[in-house]
């Protein structure tokens, strides 16, 4: 009895025993992944599915209605999310950011699709730019409000397991455009890695990412535990600087600095660890971060 479909099943059975969450919305593109996953769900516990229409391409609405209804067919209740695409960083990103806000929910988790298929291109993609640990790290199978737990599930198992249950999955075209850089490590890296190889590379990036997330909690939690003045250079300075980075990471959330990229943090950890009287670090939402006798601070852009 080890069909895809009963593979799939035991993942999601098995994240839903582990984590127990209160209530549970599935969220759907319409794609295999997602469509298996809401299958399978709706068979274990009462859930519902949001689909969201980033309005981006042609039929669009239509997709995302039949998305809904193919959940309805499967018990689950299902409702269309239209979402405004704007904002900075390009169409992918900020599609993502819009469709995230639109999936937060009030409670609960919020089940995504992501596959041991999209670890491995996310570990990869990260090793490939020298991204640090957090984000070779790769996604995490919970990390409130989101839960995926197809991250040990290959997406040609979700693919079989849609097609055992008679489902006709939506194609995303954009899956199969070579301008994505995702796709080309799809369709033209990872196979060369796995002929090189002889196999099994989804499943050994899906584990590198698994001892990273080992190792980043356990310095988490230690920068979490660290008791003196982040602000203070002489209290900071010689924390090696794993820690150190973390530390610093901790206070600049705390100053409510958004979305912190390695990089941004490479560049205040410079501030420490590599000074020679540099200017002020630039971060996102518009703030800057400097160093002046012996401290560290954070302030908004003199506009
Ligand atoms: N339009 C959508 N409506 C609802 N859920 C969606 C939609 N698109 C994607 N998802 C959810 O997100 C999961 C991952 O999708 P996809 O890989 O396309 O996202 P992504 O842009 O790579 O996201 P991430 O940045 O989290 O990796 C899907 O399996 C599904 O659960």
């Amino acid at each position: 009895m080890n069909g895809p479909l009963s593979l799939v099943r035991t993942a999601v059975r098995r994240f839903l025993r582990e984590h127990r969450p209160e209530a549970v919305t599935v969220a759907v593109s319409g794609g295999a992944d997602s469509l298996a996953l809401a299958a399978v769900t709706a068979g274990l516990v009462p859930a519902r599915a949001v689909v969201v229409d980033h309005g981006l391409q042609e039929g669009s609405a239509e997709v995302a209605e039949a998305a809904a209804r193919t959940c309805r067919e499967l018990g689950l209740a299902a409702e269309v999310r239209r979402v405004d695409v704007t904002g900075s960083g390009g169409p992918e990103a900020a599609a993502r950011r819009a469709r995230y806000a639109a999936l937060r929910p009030e409670g609960g988790l919020v089940l995504l699709g992501h596959t041991r298929d999209d670890q491995a291109e996310t570990v990869l993609l990260g090793l490939g730019r020298g991204s640090g640990p957090r984000s070779i790290a790769g996604m995490r199978p919970l990390d409130p409000p989101w839960g995926r737990p197809l991250l040990e599930v290959s997406r040609a198992t979700t693919a079989a397991a849609c097609a055992e249950l008679g489902l006709e999955p939506w194609r995303d075209p954009h899956n199969d455009d070579p301008r994505y850089t995702r796709v080309r490590l799809r369709k033209e890296v990872l196979p060369l890695l796995e002929d090189v190889l002889q196999g099994g590379v989804a499943d050994a990036l899906a584990r590198t990412a698994a001892q990273l997330r080992e190792d980043n909690d356990a310095l988490d939690e230690l920068a979490e535990a660290f008791d003196g003045d982040c602000c203070a250079v002489a209290e900071v300075e010689h924390l090696p600087a794993a820690l150190r980075r973390r530390v610093l990471r901790r206070w600049l959330l705390a100053e409510r600095v958004p979305e912190l990229s390695d990089s941004h943090l490479r560049r205040v950890d410079a501030l420490v660890g590599e000074w020679r009287g540099q200017g002020g670090v630039w971060l996102p939402g518009g703030f800057v971060a400097r160093r002046a006798h012996g401290r560290l601070r954070v302030e908004p852009v003199q506009s």
